[in-house]
């Protein structure tokens, strides 16, 4: 079974991975040192477990281990259960989906959230479903929203003090995002926060509504019209839990539609960070990256809790590198701007950023308005494209060189507004694009990036775009893997490749590392997908041939190597 005290040490409890980000603050950092720069070129196979079923598509799922065993999830709503040692099936749940579902991006799923005898995922059909962890047996499920409006979950829940808190999908469909807290053992809601202003946030008791309050206070103030009844701001990466503040941080999605003549305003809280109180959900306070969203700048991207001495006095920050090509640095116990600064060679559509953080726009990279007379607006070439500097893939950081390794992607896009109306579950954009590499040689780059200066202390460029998470340890070590198939190992200080290995498919996954019996183990999923190939355009042209797949590998140095380092 899976306590809350596991969850909060899992951080630092090195024979257990039962959290996404290993550790409730997200920083995926192990404090393990078996493995290291000296020896992690011995790193092999010991297992790979197939998900089999020719549905399989992109594999973005972070293992989970806890007692010996793994729990994954696959691409098509999805849980397998394996033996850590062996790779051995233990059991297999499969969602029954309807026709009708709706993700924007690919059918993927980020994987599952312990607690008690439970292991628990959202469904493409929108649904918590929570399985018993040692059969696989539905002990309950949940509907978040409505699919056949657009809604999906793509993200892993998290639990959080004995509430389970899930984000929803589905802002390319206008619906409104929402967090919401679930009583884990039965399935109850307890609090519901919408992420858009204007809309009504409740907390239940024995299943009524007890307190209410409006989203942002005042209603729809930065919103035209009726557009915030679909404003989309979805908080579909799902979000961190920060002890130290105990606050929840979350990141929101594009406003809807996309073109962004239709909606004047900043549009809060979309493309946005939230903090949230874990209890009630109300909103504590928030930081938008991208007000006034024109290039499809989703602010899902993960906020990093992480501590810094600065003038001898320790700062209590947060770190998002966000799709629009800026590193944030924030004060996460009032979400004040203390730096940003770019992470990507090349940002057009902003002159930069104010003492607050807000960007200082350059007009003629917003794409302009469609005519009455239903022309489409004129077509700007932009940096970086919608895809973003960086999209979900989460960053890492490592508490001993104190620097974020960032996965992060060089390309631009031609970008022009339609006239649109919304429409219940059809795409609302208002918007066509072409995305376009920037160079010929790469267009991923693994980024060593210093927070505190905002210099780049290394760089490692990737023919294809990154679209994998990222892992750091003690061990001098930063995992990640690439489209072309390979999971790598590299020296955190300097960047060189120590190790790779070809898993027969592009790594999307994010890599984890546990120690068992006093070895230390990797693992990630393999399995090519997520919005590459669909929304590429030109990329995709160059990505089109990499082969899919679906397969969990662990890795562990061979036996003798191990014995003899100790
Ligand atoms: O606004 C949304 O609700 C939403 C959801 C998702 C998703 O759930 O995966 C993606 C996006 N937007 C998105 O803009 C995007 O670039 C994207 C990439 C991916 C992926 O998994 O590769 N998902 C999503
Ligand atoms: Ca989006």
């Amino acid at each position: 079974n899976v306590t809350n005290d596991d969850i909060l040490s899992d951080a630092t409890n090195t024979s257990q991975v039962v959290t996404n980000g290993l550790g409730t603050q997200g920083q995926r950092y192990s404090p393990l040192t078996l493995l290291n720069t000296d020896n992690v070129d011995k790193l092999q196979p010991v297992w790979a477990f197939s998900l089999g079923g020719e549905k399989q598509r992109g594999q973005q799922s972070q293992p989970m281990i806890k007692d010996g065993v793994m729990y994954i999830t696959g691409s098509y709503s999805r849980v397998f259960a394996v033996d850590a040692r062996t790779g051995t099936k233990l059991w297999q749940y499969d969602a029954r989906l309807p026709d009708g579902i709706m993700p924007c991006c690919d059918v993927i799923n980020r994987g599952v959230a312990l607690i008690d005898d439970l292991v628990i995922f959202g469904t493409l059909d929108a649904k918590l479903v929570a399985l018993n962890k040692d059969t696989g047996k539905v002990v309950w499920r949940k509907t978040v929203a409505d699919y056949k409006a657009g809604y999906s979950i793509t993200a892993a829940p998290l639990v959080v003090n004995g509430k389970l808190i899930t984000g929803v999908s589905g802002g390319e469909f206008g619906v409104v995002g929402k967090i919401e807290a679930y009583n884990p053992s039965n399935g109850e809601l307890l609090w519901t926060r919408p992420t858009i202003e204007g809309h009504m946030g409740y907390t239940y008791k024995e299943g009524k509504p007890v307190e209410a309050g409006i989203s942002g206070g005042e209603a729809n103030r930065s919103w035209p019209g009726d557009l915030w009844k679909t404003g989309g701001g979805a908080p579909w990466l799902g979000g961190f839990y920060d002890p130290e503040t105990n606050l929840l941080l979350f990141g929101t999605g594009n406003p809807a539609p996309w073109n962004s003549h239709l909606r004047e305003g900043d549009n809060l809280y979309s493309s946005s960070r939230l903090a949230l109180n874990p209890d009630t959900g109300e909103i504590v306070w928030h930081f938008q990256t991208t007000p006034h969203d024109g290039w499809d700048f989703d602010g899902v991207n993960e906020l990093v809790s992480f501590n810094y001495q600065e003038g001898g006095k320790e700062v209590k920050a947060a770190a998002t590198a966000d799709r629009n090509g800026f590193f944030y640095v924030l004060n996460r116990t009032n979400g004040d701007f203390i730096r940003g600064f770019p992470f990507v060679d090349k940002i057009t559509w902003a002159k930069g950023l104010d003492d607050k953080g807000r960007p200082i726009y350059d007009d003629n990279f917003r794409p302009g308005s469609p005519t009455e007379s239903g022309d489409a607006g004129s077509q700007v070439f932009t940096a970086p494209a919608f895809l973003g500097g960086k999209n979900w893939m989460p960053m890492s950081y490592s508490q001993d060189t104190g620097l974020f390794y960032v996965p992060s992607n060089e390309w631009g896009m031609d970008i022009w507004n339609e006239s649109t109306a919304y429409k219940k579950g059809a795409a609302y954009l208002g918007a066509g694009f072409t995305i376009k590499p920037l160079n010929e040689e790469y267009i991923g780059v693994l980024r060593a990036m210093d927070p505190k200066t905002g210099n780049e202390v290394w760089r490692v460029e990737n023919p294809a775009p990154l679209w994998g998470g990222v892992l750091s340890t003690k061990g001098n070590l930063v995992f990640t893997g690439n489209p072309e198939g390979y999971l790598m190992a590299f020296n955190a200080q300097s960047g060189d490749k120590l190790w790779q290995f070809n898993t027969g498919s592009g790594v999307i996954g994010s890599p984890i590392t546990w120690e068992m019996d006093g070895e230390q183990y990797v693992s990630v999923m393999s399995g090519w997908g997520g919005a590459v190939p669909l929304w590429g355009g030109h990329v995709a042209e160059r990505v089109k041939n990499f082969t899919q797949g679906g397969t969990l590998w662990t890795f562990k140095l061979p036996s003798s190597a191990a014995v003899s380092q100790r």
